[in-house]
């Protein structure tokens, strides 16, 4: 059980105190549950990590991992700053009345009016990626009149171990300036030279779902030996050193992460460390989880509806999404857990695949788990769909993507409504015939 998942006195899955089952019957399925009291222990756990050390910190919540206005809201009532990576996550942000200033945006080709909405609401940093990107904010920052703060991207050529499409800290990566071949050291003299530009820091993130600092403090040595470097040459120091997001977490028994607090630890110390051996002033870290804040925090509900057996090869259950509110095991061959919430303790039967109705053969949720035999109208939970879930939903097959309800000390909060058919055709125009 992860979080607050108790099992109530009639065999239910509860999430922050209400039955799930209940939920389902209320919202209907697929639902996603948040575990809003999973959500603040983590930021927490973020922000104490750093209190043992005499650092300045800022703890952003990387929004592409759940982003909606609640949610936003949330972070803000949680003290995180906002990484955002697209005009659509800038204007959830803003219109959740999120704080602009403590705003930063990434991507690796924001757009003019992306650009242009991040300045003139005046957030906090551009991240700027690459040297099409600085050029076009000094010259809309000098269009306005206006002083942009901006951090730059680099790859520091660290391979994180994660599967190879969650990789983004290695050369052979499409974001960023490349650290190890001057790129960066160009792209500093560059915003040094722009009197509109205000070069503030310097980024990096090495990969998503990762479970060592070794990756961390490997590519924080590599910085700090270039900081030295850009100190010397450029006379340029970062105020802030950000190193991104990826802290893994434990999806099945087999992810074994270290704890937040291990790898804040050892990247703070390897930084503190570096800094003075070089004879730098340890800038302001900043930290950006995504996964680590909200993965665990959700899960999802399902209705069970057909299976089919295979003699002697399989199984399968089929539920009521699938690939269209969870693309990571189609996309990662990522793995899950699962239980039949209305069954919650009942002892496994059989061994069985979850597949959704998708009409793809590679829309299975969960190739192999051991559950009690599931009967039509069962739910089925499946757990840690906190992060990258919602967030890439899509409406194959015209499926309506699904509500998401928070669940608190026994409350529930419906945080978006389930699409309809309607909400489906709302962009559909009818065709106009040419033939006469
Ligand atoms: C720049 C940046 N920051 C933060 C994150 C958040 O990563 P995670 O959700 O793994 O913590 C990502 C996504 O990988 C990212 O690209
Ligand atoms: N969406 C991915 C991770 C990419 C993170 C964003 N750079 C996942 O579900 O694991």
């Amino acid at each position: 059980m992860r979080g607050t998942q108790t099992i109530n006195e009639n065999n239910h899955l509860v999430i922050g105190g209400v039955d799930t089952t209940e939920l389902a019957k209320k919202y209907g399925t697929p639902l996603y549950v948040y575990d809003v009291a999973d959500i603040r222990k983590r930021s927490l756990a973020f922000k104490e990590a750093f209190r043992p050390y005499p650092v300045a910190f800022k703890v952003a919540y990387a929004s592409k991992a759940f982003s909606s206005v609640a949610m936003v809201q949330l972070a803000e009532e949680l003290g995180l700053a906002l990484d955002v990576v697209s005009g659509g996550e800038l204007y959830t942000a803003l219109v959740a009345g999120y704080d602009p200033k403590n705003i930063h945006f990434h991507g690796n080709n924001k757009s003019e009016d992306e650009l242009l909405l991040a300045i003139d609401k005046k957030i906090g940093a551009i991240i700027v990626d690459n040297f099409i990107e600085l050029q076009m904010v000094k010259t809309l920052a000098e269009a306005r009149n206006q002083t942009v703060c901006i951090m730059l991207r680099m790859t520091p050529g660290v391979e994180a171990h994660t599967h190879e499409y969650i990789m983004t800290g290695q050369e052979d990566s499409k974001f960023g300036f490349d650290l190890m071949n001057g790129e960066v050291k160009e792209a500093i003299k560059y915003a040094l030279n722009a009197p509109s530009l205000k070069l503030t820091g310097v980024h990096s993130h090495i990969g998503s779902q990762i479970f060592e600092a070794e990756g961390f403090t490997h590519a924080v040595k590599r910085i700090v030996e270039h900081m030295a470097a850009w100190k010397d040459e450029l006379g340029f120091e970062p105020e802030i050193l950000n190193i991104g997001g990826g802290f893994g977490i434990s999806y099945t028994k087999k992810d074994q992460p270290i704890s937040i607090s291990a790898f804040i630890g050892s990247i703070v110390e390897t930084i503190m460390a570096e800094c003075s051996a070089n004879q730098l002033e340890v800038p302001e870290i900043w930290i950006e989880p995504g996964r680590s804040i909200v993965g665990e925090a959700g899960t999802t509900l399902y209705s069970v509806g057909t299976h089919k057996s295979i003699p002697n090869i399989r199984k399968y259950i089929s539920v009521d999404g699938g690939m269209s509110d969870n693309l990571r095991p189609a996309l990662y061959q990522a793995e899950y857990e699962a239980l039949l919430a209305n069954r919650a303790s009942d002892a496994s039967e059989e061994q069985v695949a979850i597949a959704g109705k998708c009409c793809e053969s590679g829309d299975i949720l969960i190739q192999d788990i051991a559950l009690p035999t599931a009967q039509a109208g069962d739910i089925l939970a499946v757990f840690c769909t906190g992060a990258y879930g919602y967030s890439m939903a899509n409406n194959y097959n015209r499926l309506p993507r699904p509500a998401v309800v928070f669940v608190e000390e026994g409350q529930e909060q419906l945080v978006i409504k389930r699409e309809t058919y309607e909400d489906l055709l709302q962009y559909d125009l009818a065709f106009q015939t040419t033939v006469k």
